[in-house]
């Protein structure tokens, strides 16, 4: 089924990106070259760089806010960072450019987070803000399990599968999605547990495979 699936690349939405940066480099260059135009995806990519990074330092903050404030519960709060951020992670991907080098730009923003989660987790530097919003009980140490493997999981989609096969959007949308809904729906409504597995629920578990395939289908 993968195999019949459109790269991401050739989706319309990705090919009309790809298209109006081709047009933009040639019109506004009337004598372009091959080094002017690495150099211009260089800059996008730094650009791009940068703006995803500050927008994961946004949104990280906008959820220590709300937990600080106590607007949501801390353990809302943690599965509403497990959704957002992966999900508009891969949202963020066309605006790299098309060069090689693309999907390494991307993947430092996942891998400064890395950092940042190590940093804090081995308790080298306090930050309470990060610790309230992305873990289950506020120990730091929580920082390098669930939080830790998700920023690994970004990092390695990005960069084996980035835009050129399926498989990495589809494991981001399982992941965020999914699992995060499970988590959402599973507390909520999940009396029925599996017979095999009783931390886990029906209603839980067919919320994922739902909301995984559904998100899958609107990156795909
Ligand atoms: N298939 C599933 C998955 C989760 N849940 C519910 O969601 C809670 C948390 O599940 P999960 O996210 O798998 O576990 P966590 O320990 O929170 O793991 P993570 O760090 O990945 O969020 C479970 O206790 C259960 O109530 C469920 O009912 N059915
Ligand atoms: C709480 C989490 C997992 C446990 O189930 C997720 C932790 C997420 C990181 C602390 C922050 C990750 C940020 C992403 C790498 C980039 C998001 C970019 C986007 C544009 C907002």
């Amino acid at each position: 089924m993968l195999a019949r699936m459109t790269p991401l690349s050739l989706t319309p939405t990705f090919s009309l990106l790809l298209h109006r940066h081709r047009r933009l480099v040639h019109s506004s260059s009337p004598s372009f070259t091959p080094v002017a135009a690495a150099g211009g995806a260089l800059l996008q990519d730094a650009g791009a760089t940068a703006a995803v990074l500050a927008g994961a330092y946004c949104l990280v903050l906008a959820f220590e806010t709300l937990t600080e404030r106590e607007v949501i519960k801390q353990n809302l709060s943690r599965k509403l960072v497990h959704i957002s951020s992966g999900l508009l992670f891969a949202i963020s991907w066309p605006i790299f450019s098309t060069s090689k080098e693309a999907r390494y730009f991307a993947s430092l923003v996942p891998l400064v987070n890395c950092l940042r989660l190590v940093i804090y987790g081995l308790s080298l530097a306090p930050d309470d803000g990060l610790i309230k919003s992305v873990t289950r009980e506020g120990n730091p140490e929580e920082l390098l399990r669930g939080p830790l493997y998700y920023v690994l999981i970004l990092i390695f989609c990005s960069l084996v599968f980035w835009r050129e096969s399926p498989v990495g959007v589809i494991t981001l949308a399982m992941m965020c999605a999914g699992d995060g809904v499970a988590d959402i729906m599973g507390r909520r409504f999940g009396s029925v547990k599996l017979p095999y597995n009783q931390q886990k629920s029906w209603v839980g578990s067919i919320s994922m495979f739902i909301f995984g395939f559904l998100i899958s289908i609107g990156y795909v």
